[in-house]
């Protein structure tokens, strides 16, 4: 198992879980959206909804176990999981590419990842992911879906041919309204994704394999 030991990268995280601990506090006014699922990303501009330390962890030792070293990431709020991403990226001789739709987000994770030191190591694109990344060179080692449920799919399809085999794709709160078409794409493509949904205490997650593209079995040769 791969720890995260880099002092700076910790004592940064330290901070921004303290602060992202009254998350549940800053989401009060938009409690019965959140409650019918139409929660929208102005309504959580103050709020973390970061991955839990253990999800972090989990994927900072996946990274390196893995060697991925093509990053990226949908949903950087004010980057506590960018900061895991980049600790690993760090150790793979890698970097990551994450993407945040709100500018004043933006603005607060820049200065987090300077004051974690891994600045050099993320490229944070400002504005909708499905343009931002839409440029995203290929060769993804990993995906990390944690932005809005509902373009979770549509994000995907269009990165899909950019990944790499063995890849892995990582959603978050996979059991939240908006992801079904997601779960649904994965489950009905066998042969391109070895996936399995994980039950937690805060949402689900669904680990995905891209196996690769198969087209070339699909359609056979006419001789
Ligand atoms: C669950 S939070 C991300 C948490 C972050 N990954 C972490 O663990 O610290 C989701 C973020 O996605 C952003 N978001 C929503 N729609 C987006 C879009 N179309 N493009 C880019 N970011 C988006 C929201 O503004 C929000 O900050």
């Amino acid at each position: 198992m791969h720890k995260l030991t880099d002092a700076t990268v910790l004592n940064t995280l330290d901070v921004l879980y303290k602060d992202a601990s009254s998350d549940k506090r800053k989401l009060l006014a938009a409690f019965p959206k959140l409650l019918f699922g139409n929660l929208q990303p102005s309504d959580a501009r103050k709020a973390y909804l970061p991955i839990n330390r253990d999800q972090g962890e989990f994927i900072y030792d996946l990274l390196i176990t893995e060697g991925a070293k093509h990053i990226v990431e949908f949903g950087t709020s004010f980057g506590i999981s960018t900061l895991f991403l980049g600790a690993a990226a760090r150790q793979t001789g890698g970097h990551v590419v994450t993407s945040e739709l709100l500018p004043e987000k933006c603005a607060i994770a820049q200065k987090n990842f300077d004051r974690a030191g891994i600045a050099d190591l993320v490229d944070l694109r400002a504005g909708d992911a499905m343009e931002t990344l839409a440029s995203v060179d290929d060769g993804i080692d990993f995906l990390l879906l944690d932005g809005w449920n509902n373009l979770y799919l549509p994000l995907l399809q269009m990165v899909e041919h950019k990944l790499n085999p063995g890849a892995y794709i990582y959603t978050d709160n996979a059991s939240f309204p908006g992801t079904e078409p997601l779960l649904s794409y994965l489950r009905e493509n066998p042969t391109k994704f070895d996936s399995d949904y994980i039950k937690t205490g805060k949402g689900g997650i669904e680990l995905t394999k891209y196996l690769g593209a198969c087209d070339r079995y699909q359609h056979k040769p006419t001789v």
